[in-house]
């Protein structure tokens, strides 16, 4: 496991991006699955204000390692935020997108995301094998959309399931723990001071860690990155 620590949010967007701009200038193309929520607007900003030239957009297929089951145009949408803050500003082929449907009916739409993962992602091991997959960490201790309460979504056997949240009951369509564990780089970025409590057990092995989801994502034939600020490391 790498660890990274940098001063602040600003500055972990940053060491990312220099960690995107190095991988995609030593690979002929990137299968990469994005989070949502509120900590990678950041990093879309910096990569569409510094970083439109250093990357060559062409190698990039986006994929989401989550979406809420809410139309493109919603405020909660996971691919509707990076379109704003990335893809609008940035010059990517209409194709290397490969949003969640969050408008259709999330089983049929976990079903057919987890055939357009298929038919694009190389496999090995019977499972996808995605470049890399960046992740979140909520304050429960979920990532991606797999949530404490949910923990089976760790095991399943289907690419994508369907999950909700556990308290607004909201519908979300997730990467299965074993895809997001088959990646070659896992790579969780996380910020701020609420973030810290748990942060702390999952990295130290103390207390509930074995029931926060982001505790069993350990790549079985990959690196993990954990990408943090002061504040979350503290
Ligand atoms: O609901 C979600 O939450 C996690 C964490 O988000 P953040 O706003 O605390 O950064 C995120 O990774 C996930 O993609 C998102 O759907």
């Amino acid at each position: 496991m790498e660890l990274h620590i940098s001063k602040n949010p600003r500055a972990v967007a940053e060491d990312f991006a220099a960690f995107l701009v190095d991988l995609n200038k030593n690979s002929d193309k990137l299968n990469i699955a994005l989070s949502g929520g509120s900590t990678p607007q950041l990093l879309f900003d910096i990569l569409a204000a510094d970083y439109k030239k250093a990357i060559d957009w062409s190698k990039m297929h986006f994929y989401w390692g989550d979406e809420r089951c809410v139309p493109p145009t919603d405020k909660d949408s996971n691919y509707g935020m990076t379109k704003a803050h990335l893809f609008d500003k940035v010059g990517i082929p209409e194709a290397n997108i490969h949003r969640i449907l969050g408008e259709n009916e999330p089983r049929q739409e976990a079903q057919r995301y987890s055939h357009e993962i298929k038919k694009n992602v190389t496999s090995s091991d019977g499972l996808p094998r995605f470049d890399l997959v960046i992740l979140g960490l909520g304050t429960d201790g979920h990532t991606a959309s797999i949530f404490p309460d949910q923990m089976e979504l760790l095991k399943a056997t289907e690419t994508c399931v369907v999950a909700t949240h556990p308290e607004t009951g909201q519908k979300r369509i997730s990467l299965s723990g074993p895809v997001i564990n088959n990646a070659k780089s896992i790579s969780f970025l996380v910020t701020g001071e609420t973030k810290q409590p748990k942060v702390r057990e999952i990295l130290k092995h103390r207390g509930k860690f074995r029931t926060y989801p982001a505790s069993h994502i350990k790549p079985t034939n990959g690196v993990l990155y954990w990408f943090l600020d002061e504040a979350a490391s503290a």
